[in-house]
């Protein structure tokens, strides 16, 4: 494959197609034939599976239906599971009724063996071109699965489902829903040619403005040509019912949508959006519909009848209590009978799923929708719920304080000071390379990444490029701030990027070497997630690095469960061992690994189980002492807090610091003050030209 496709993909520039020597690799596989199914590459295939990989990457004039039992081989060989709910909620209630049912609640319909599968099909032609261009050849697992349940092309029959689909980070989620959604834009487009009226009708929801952005430069490069117009929700911007003259022109392909939200503020008129698709963060989103919901989050929004999509990426984050109320508000007001939802996730817990699925039914039931016309309601999953990619190597290092942390950190970006790459301490594989930037490192909170940059940015040594290699990014920066970090760390400007959980979702960096977890993540969910910015697309040779501390000990036991799960589901004779392994061993400790590199069963077992009220209070305030000081803190509370602070001075020299900041603002103000009286007296004196 044409590396300079694939690198030039997030960048907006242009490529040039060349065609996969090798048809019937999946994407996400890396350099295994497929990794998220472990096994299906061990070189021990049965009979069967070649005949299926015979009829599925036959060429597409050639290629016939699949039966039902081939296309069963196909989803286990691929790990992939479709389930109808409608089917499965109605289940009995003990263990075994519950596996029969779900066993016969399976479906099986036809997978999208090929991209070209879609030409073929009748979807329209620019998008079918858009993805050869864009150098996606071979669909990944998910797109497999789901791109075939949603396109209307695909399913004239068929109605639409509702579609819940989890899959590995990396794995193409985003893709698997804009080609749908895209077709069916133009679709209706071609069908409503004689109406002169233009209008969104499709929503896509994400938590961050970052991801919002990705996936706008991502849909408008799939777009170009289609005629379908995709945009991101900005202030001012009016969906329905403004007059036409305020219509904005939001044709601008290829753009890439990063730099638009530098003059987001510049744009405050309301304007009406012609885009079809628009897509937003749930909080931009409800004030447009609801102006007055800072006010009170019970006033009803404005109804969208028009929208017939609804998508909601990272649809667990959406319809967490953080985001719930704003998420559930924007499904509220779209009132169209025939909307369809999807929600995509690496992890939708049972929870979110059935707040889902009841919401759905509710929905339903509300706007009097015959069960007959009621469309299915499918789960798709690819692979196993909850654990980390397969390409990933993982190490948890235990570093007991807090000044331990910064020391392993520091060893990590520094591994020859140590002599480290080639220590066998702790268990690291002997003679393993040291870690190679790109580094993303997360923090609990933004104070603490800001310290944590403070601390290092001098780190990287001038010739190498000195401060300007290393960027803190959080919510509190402007956003032409974030676009231009994030810009400079996805062309490789920047190495090492501190940030918050604001990036630990859906953000696609393609070349992120390592993952540092400075600070443990407050839930498993989001270490699954954190981990997924790297081994991306198959990549091989990601590592994800967590610090951990005496405190965290008690938090720990759901990522150690996390490691173990995903180095079991590991082809490990495919995975070269230590790659990209090991480096800057420390005086901190690391966790031992066995011979192949994995977890030792004792640390799982000696570690603590985490209670239900503990991991509730983690993924709602993070670990105490790195919570920011409050002024109702008691004295011992505030003294734990400053003791976990990042920084190797003392409180001694930390109050030396703040004094003569504090004396040089002080002359610097009474410098001001006296310039300004001596204007004054000069202004006095002044007769002026008499
Ligand atoms: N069919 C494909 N062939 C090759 N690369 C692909 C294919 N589909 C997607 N990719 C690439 O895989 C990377 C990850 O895709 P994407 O961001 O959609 O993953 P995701 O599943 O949404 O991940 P996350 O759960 O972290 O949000 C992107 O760089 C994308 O360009």
């Amino acid at each position: 494959m044409n590396a300079f496709q694939i690198l030039s993909r997030s960048t907006g520039l242009k490529s040039r197609t060349t065609r996969p020597s090798q048809q019937n690799q999946v994407p996400t596989s890396g350099q295994s034939i497929n990794s998220i199914s472990p096994g299906a590459s061990s070189g021990q295939k049965r009979k069967r599976e070649d005949d299926v990989t015979a009829v599925t990457t036959a060429s597409p004039s050639t290629r016939v239906p699949l039966t039902e039992d081939e296309i069963r081989q196909y989803q286990k060989k691929h790990k992939i599971k479709i389930v109808d709910l409608n089917r499965f909620r109605s289940a009995g209630k003990t263990e075994e009724s519950r596996k029969a049912q779900k066993e016969q609640s399976r479906i099986f319909p036809q997978p999208l063996v090929t991209f070209d599968q879609l030409s073929q099909q009748n979807a329209n032609k620019s998008l079918v071109r858009n993805v050869s261009e864009q150098a996606y050849f071979q669909p990944t697992e998910v797109q497999t699965a789901t791109i075939p349940l949603l396109l209307s092309s695909l399913s004239k029959d068929a109605q639409e489902p509702d579609l819940l689909t989890i899959a590995p980070t990396g794995s193409g989620k985003t893709l698997a829903f804009l080609i749908p959604l895209i077709d069916k834009v133009s679709r209706s487009h071609r069908e409503q040619s004689n109406t002169t009226e233009k209008h969104a009708s499709a929503i896509v929801l994400a938590p961050t403005k970052e991801l919002v952005s990705q996936i706008v430069t991502e849909g408008r490069k799939l777009c170009t040509k289609t005629g379908v117009r995709i945009t991101a929700m900005r202030k001012g911007m009016r969906l329905f019912g403004m007059q036409e003259s305020a219509v904005e022109n939001e044709e601008s392909e290829g753009e890439d949508d990063e730099k638009e939200s530098e003059d987001e503020h510049s744009r405050e008129s309301a304007t009406l959006t012609k885009a079809d698709i628009i897509v937003s963060t749930p909080l931009s989103l409800v004030h447009t519909l609801c102006p007055s919901w800072e006010e009170d989050e019970t006033t009803p929004p404005n109804p969208l009848p028009k929208i017939e999509t609804l998508i909601f990426d990272e649809a667990d984050v959406l319809l967490d209590p953080l985001f719930r109320a704003q998420t559930l508000a924007i499904w509220s007001a779209c009132t169209s009978p025939t909307l369809r939802v999807s929600m995509w996730s690496a992890t939708i817990g049972s929870n979110v799923e059935e707040l889902a699925v009841q919401k759905i039914h509710d929905r339903q039931k509300s706007l009097k929708i015959r069960r007959s016309d009621r469309p299915p309601l499918l789960r798709t999953i690819i692979g196993l719920k909850d654990i980390s990619l397969p390409t990933i190597s993982h190490r948890l290092t235990y570093t007991a304080t807090e000044s331990g942390k910064l020391l392993g950190m520091r060893q990590l970006l520094h591994p020859s000071r140590s002599g480290g790459a080639s220590s066998s301490k702790g268990g690291y594989q002997a003679a393993a390379a040291p870690l190679r930037p790109p580094f993303l490192v997360f923090t609990q909170t933004i104070d603490r990444a800001q310290s944590l940059y403070d601390e290092l940015k001098y780190d990287i040594p001038a010739p190498a490029g000195g401060s300007s290699r290393i960027a803190v990014l959080h919510s509190s920066l402007p956003a032409h701030a974030r676009s231009s970090i994030m810009q400079n760390f996805r062309l490789g400007k920047i190495w090492i990027l501190i940030t918050t959980d604001l990036l630990s979702r859906g953000v696609d960096f393609r070349g992120v070497n390592v993952v540092v977890n400075y600070d443990i993540p407050n839930t498993v969910a989001g270490y699954v997630h954190r981990a997924g910015r790297t081994g991306r697309a198959g990549r091989e040779g990601g590592v994800c690095v967590s610090f951990y501390t005496k405190e965290d000990v008690q938090y720990v036991k759901g990522i150690a469960n996390v490691i173990a799960a995903s180095e079991k589901a590991q082809v490990r004779s495919d995975r070269p061992t230590g790659a990209g392994d090991g480096g800057g061993t420390t005086t901190t400790s690391d966790v031992p690994v066995t011979a192949n590199g994995g977890l030792q069963p004792w640390l799982l077992h000696a570690l603590p189980s985490v209670s239900k009220s503990t991991r509730k209070d983690l993924k709602l305030h993070g670990v105490q002492s790195r919570r920011a000081i409050h002024a109702d803190d008691d004295e011992k509370t505030k003294r734990m807090k400053r003791k976990a602070r990042i920084g190797t001075q003392s409180g001694y020299e930390r109050r030396e610091v703040d004094r003569k900041r504090g004396a040089i603002v002080h002359s610097m103000q009474e410098k001001k003050k006296e310039a300004n009286q001596t204007a004054d007296q000069e202004n006095g004196e002044w007769e002026g030209f008499t």
